[in-house]
C-alpha cells in the first residue's frame, strides 16, 4: 500500500492530484494507494520526507498566481526528497454558499492562490465583499453551513461532498487556468523529460547569474522556468529555481551541471521526472 499524502481537506485540488497520481500507480506499477489529508502543504511535504507517507502530491506553480512558495522553500530546506513525477489539473472555481443570491455575500473565504485567480471576477461581482485567506479550497465549507452571508471559491465537486449551492461558475479569470503539482519522494530519480535543481550565487557581482545561465545555453540544454526566492538570511540574497528540459541521466547533463558546480555556491538538484497523464477530472 503506497500512502500519498496531500493538502486537505476532503474534496482540495490537491486530494485530486493525489487521486490522479494512485490511478497512475495503478495503471503503471499495480501498485494500490491510501490517500492521506494534511491540513498545510509544508505538514504534507513533512510526511513524506520523514517516512510517515510514501509521497507527497503538491502544487508548485499556477499558471495565474505563479508559484507556490510553501512548495520551493520546504524543498530547498529538506534535503531527503526528490520529484518523481509531475502533473498539471485544470482548475475551475465555482462560488459555493448557502446564500441564494450575490446580493447577501459579504464574505469570500479561500486559499489565497484562488482568491489571485478570480481577483477580476471578485472585483466585477463582489467588490464589497470581505475576502478571508484560508489553508485550502475546501476547508471552510463545513463553517458555511449556518452562514448565509458568506460564500468560498472552491471546486464545483465540493458542492455535493458538502451538500452547499453553487452561486456562480466558473468563475477564474481565465478559462485556461492550470496548477502544475510535483510528486516528492525519497527515492532518486534521475530519468525524465525535465529536471529541477536550486542554487545560490557565490557572490552579488554583475554577471554571477549569467554564468549559470550561459552554460545552459553552450550545452545546447532550454530552460523551461527560472524562479528566485529571498534566502530569508538578508536583503536582495536569493536562491534560483531552474527547470530544464533535459534528463539528469544524459552526459550533457551531467558536464552542464559540473560547470554549474564551479560557479555556484550551494547547488541542490531535485531530480528528473516525466509527466503523467491527468485522467481523472
Ligand atoms: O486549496 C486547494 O484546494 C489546493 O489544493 C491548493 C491550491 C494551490 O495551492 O495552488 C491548488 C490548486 C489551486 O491553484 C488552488 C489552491
Amino acid at each position: 500500500m503506497t500512502s500519498i499524502a496531500h493538502l486537505g481537506p476532503l474534496g482540495s485540488y490537491s486530494e485530486l492530484a493525489a487521486t490522479n497520481y494512485a490511478h497512475w500507480l495503478m495503471a503503471n506499477h499495480g501498485a494500490v494507494s491510501n490517500l492521506k489529508p494534511y491540513n498545510t502543504i509544508a505538514k504534507a511535504i513533512q510526511a513524506a520526507a520523514t517516512g510517515e507517507t510514501d509521497a507527497a502530491v503538491v502544487p508548485i506553480e499556477n499558471s495565474i498566481g505563479g508559484s507556490v512558495r510553501d512548495t520551493l522553500d520546504m524543498l530547498w530546506e529538506l534535503d531527503t526528497l526528490k520529484i518523481q513525477n509531475n502533473l498539471v489539473i485544470p482548475i475551475h472555481h465555482a462560488l459555493l454558499s448557502h446564500a441564494t443570491c450575490l446580493r447577501d455575500i459579504q464574505t469570500v473565504y479561500s486559499h489565497p492562490q484562488a482568491l489571485t485567480q478570480c481577483q477580476k471576477w471578485l472585483a466585477a461581482n463582489l467588490p464589497n465583499a470581505v475576502q478571508i485567506a484560508t489553508s485550502s479550497t475546501t476547508e471552510a465549507l463545513p463553517r458555511l453551513s449556518n452562514d448565509a452571508t458568506s460564500a468560498a471559491i472552491s471546486p464545483m465537486w465540493a458542492a455535493k461532498l458538502y451538500n452547499i449551492s453553487v452561486l456562480a461558475d466558473p468563475i477564474n479569470d481565465n478559462p485556461d487556468n492550470a496548477t502544475r503539482f510535483w510528486v516528492l519522494g525519497r527515492n532518486q530519480t534521475k530519468q525524465g523529460s525535465h529536471t529541477s535543481l536550486a542554487f545560490r550565487l557565490p557572490d552579488n557581482a554583475p554577471g554571477a547569474l549569467l554564468k549559470p545561465l550561459q552554460l545552459f545555453a553552450t550545452q545546447g540544454i532550454n530552460m523551461s522556468r527560472i524562479e528566485s526566492r529571498p534566502t530569508k538570511l538578508a536583503l536582495g540574497d536569493y536562491r534560483f529555481f531552474i527547470d530544464i528540459e533535459a534528463s539528469l541521466d544524459d552526459p550533457n547533463t551531467q558536464a552542464a551541471l559540473q560547470l554549474l558546480r564551479n560557479c555556484t555556491k550551494t547547488l541542490k538538484i531535485f531530480g528528473s521526472y516525466k509527466q503523467i497523464q491527468v485522467q481523472v477530472l
